[in-house]
């Protein structure tokens, strides 16, 4: 019998948490990520929160979760170093290049990643892709530029939307952009991160996984 995505989403947050001991002493921070897979990733951890100093948190979401299971979370702003940051993926190819934002968490999650040393990318095989952008790829925007960066995807051959009842962590909307045909997701990236307006985009590409665990039927892997 094929085993659920949620059963393989649960083995990779177990595996994510034996990936990760090894590297962990006790005055680390830990680095956490947002989504239903970073969440099981959460509660894994929780046996082990006496091994490593405190947690820093990609959204006020996984902040809680941390919280409830008495893990200390710290401001970003008071961590200067972090071994790792485990996170999940929308979509990631054989480059660890990722696509991210479905929670609507990427800001804070390319945030966080950056003051860690190793982006560990936790998923099952339903996220592996050969290219990026089937997922529509999230783009948070401030509230002013939505129209002009929504026409400015336009001119890059994609079609935004924006995200119905949904404001970041950091107050701002999201539109998410479909159609784009990905051949370059660093240029892509660099293009868009350019557009006056653009907070953040969804392509973790210039700064991609260090390595990926991947939840398969016949196992976890390693991309
Ligand atoms: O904003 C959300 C994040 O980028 C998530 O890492 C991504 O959406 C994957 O989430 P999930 O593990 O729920 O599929």
């Amino acid at each position: 019998m094929a085993i659920s995505q949620q059963e393989l989403k649960q083995q990779v947050a177990q595996a994510a948490v034996e990936y990760i001991l090894p590297l962990l002493q006790a005055n680390d921070v830990v680095g956490v990520g947002t989504g239903s897979t970073a969440d099981l990733f959460i509660d894994e951890l929780a046996q082990y929160k006496h091994l490593f100093r405190a947690a820093a948190a990609s959204s006020e979401r996984s902040a809680q979760r941390l919280a409830k299971h008495g893990i200390q979370v710290l401001d970003l702003n008071d961590v200067e170093s972090m071994p790792v940051y485990v996170d999940g993926a929308d979509e990631i190819n054989a480059l660890r290049q990722m696509l991210k934002g479905g929670g609507g968490a990427l800001t804070r999650e390319k945030i966080v990643a950056s003051v860690a040393e190793r982006f560990v990318c936790i998923a099952d095989e339903s996220k592996v892709v050969d290219a990026l952008g089937a997922f529509k790829l999230p783009i948070e925007v401030l509230p002013m530029a939505v129209a002009s960066v929504s026409r400015a995807m336009s001119k890059l051959g994609g079609v935004a939307h924006i995200r119905e009842g949904f404001i970041t962590d950091n107050g701002n909307p999201i539109i998410d952009v479909a159609g784009f045909s990905v051949k370059d997701a660093r240029e892509l990236e660099q293009r868009i991160n350019n557009i006056p307006g653009v907070v953040c985009c969804g392509f973790f590409a210039l700064s991609p996984a260090t390595v990926a665990l991947i939840a398969t039927q016949d196992g976890v892997k390693t991309l």
